[in-house]
């Protein structure tokens, strides 16, 4: 039987990834450092998705089993693997590329053929982003080896998956919609036949839309929400001081979006309604804490806050929305999240002006900084 490792049994690991790489007829070896988590999977051996939305249904996934990722048995199920798909954070793949990189040499030393690694990450490149990772730790040989034999594909992936209380720990809750977008021409040895992977090979464009439109306005939904002392996306996004921020934000992005990789406008403001009605789903209780979680990654030069308002000037298109929602990431305090922790130390310590240019790379007294700024103030007003 074809086998999947799934590195990541977390939400989108168990919700989506995994299970539709199982129901494809992969056998799924989930590897985490979770060793609850592993131990349940390799008791039950199948778990339940819940889907969350106005038509509820149950669906069962069989045929997984669990994996330390940080011991020595993950090395000979990479070796006999034809997939490995990774949904553990963008700053915990390096942690994971030597084990990858022994993988792929026990693979060469046995003379394995063709496979292919998508990292299911909300980041634009997250896949060669390992593949880097991972090439630094492959012998000379090694490498050789992997050119040729290992694919590396970037993807987009979407699915609203926040923890789930079920009956069970391996029980998630998922919203209905999803969509997992690859880039084709990346894969080696044929493209796997997946039901919910589609294929493109303009990846890019993909991974921007959904970046820069869903997890942009789902980060100001949380970071306003927050301020205002909402727990959830959907109470907030109803909130009208936050929609009237969030909303605008999507669409400063989407005009960015639809000029550069000449989207059609008319379906991508489709594709905006969509995402607000997703964040208004009330059968989903999605905490804001979690949607805001890693603020320091979140306001990255690449990522869902500054990478649109760049685009967009660069474009010469407005992004004030864009600003103040990025204003907001900056007064997100929450002493459970270390990132937000962090941020907010460095504010204390070096004021907020420095932090704010260091952060997103915008030069003191810019006119994006000026923005930043100005909405930073009033929004410290209104803090609950
Ligand atoms: N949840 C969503 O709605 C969603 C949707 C799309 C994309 N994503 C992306 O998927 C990734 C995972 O998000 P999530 O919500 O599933 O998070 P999560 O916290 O639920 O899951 C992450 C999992 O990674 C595991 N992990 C940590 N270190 C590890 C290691 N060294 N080796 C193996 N496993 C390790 C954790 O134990 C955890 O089970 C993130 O990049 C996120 O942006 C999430
Ligand atoms: O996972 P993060 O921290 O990058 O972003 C939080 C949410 O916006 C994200 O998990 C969304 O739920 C997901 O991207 C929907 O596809």
């Amino acid at each position: 039987m074809k086998k999947a490792i799934q590195f990541g049994a977390g939400n989108i690991g168990r919700g989506f990834i995994g299970a539709l790489l199982a129901n494809a007829g992969y056998h799924v070896v989930f590897a985490d450092v979770n060793e609850q988590m592993i131990q349940e999977l390799n008791e039950k051996k199948s778990y339940q998705i819940h889907i969350l939305d106005l038509e509820k249904s149950v669906e069962t996934i069989t045929n997984v089993s669990g994996c330390m990722s940080n011991g020595p048995e993950i090395i000979d199920e990479i070796a006999s693997a034809e997939i490995i798909t990774t949904a553990v954070g963008p700053n915990v793949l390096k942690f994971i590329a030597p084990t990858i990189a022994q993988g792929i040499e026990a693979r060469r030393a046995a003379g394995a053929g063709p496979l292919n690694v998508i990292a299911c990450e909300n980041m634009v490149g997250a896949t060669s982003h390992l593949q880097e990772q991972v090439e630094s730790h492959l012998s000379e040989e090694g490498k050789a080896y992997a050119r040729e034999h290992v694919g590396f594909a970037n993807c987009s992936v979407d699915r609203i998956v926040p923890p789930f209380q079920g009956e069970n720990l391996l029980d998630v809750g998922v919203e209905a919609f999803h969509e997992w977008i690859v880039e084709e021409p990346k894969l080696k040895g044929g493209t796997p036949e997946i039901d919910g992977m589609k294929l493109t090979d303009n990846l890019v464009a993909y991974v921007q839309r959904k970046l820069f439109t869903l997890n942009t306005g789902h980060a100001i939904t949380a970071y306003l929400g927050f301020l205002k002392g909402i727990e959830t996306i959907d109470q907030s996004i109803q909130d009208e001081s936050v929609r009237s921020i969030a909303r605008p934000a999507m669409e400063e992005s989407g005009a960015a979006l639809v000029k550069k990789y000449e989207f059609d406008a008319a379906e991508h403001a489709k594709y905006i309604d969509k995402i607000e009605t997703r964040f208004k789903n009330p059968y989903i209780r999605d905490e804001v804490i979690r949607v805001g979680r890693e603020p320091l990654r979140k306001l990255g030069p690449a990522d869902r806050l500054i990478g649109p308002a760049n685009m967009a000037a660069e474009l010469g298109l407005g992004r004030d929305h864009l600003l103040q929602g990025a204003a907001a990431a900056f007064l997100y305090d929450n002493n459970n999240d270390p990132q937000s922790a962090e941020l907010q130390a460095r504010i204390q310590a070096e004021g907020v002006g420095p932090v704010v240019s260091d952060v997103t790379g915008f030069a003191k007294d810019s006119e994006d900084y000026n923005k930043i700024m100005a909405a930073y103030e009033k929004f410290k007003s209104l803090k609950a």
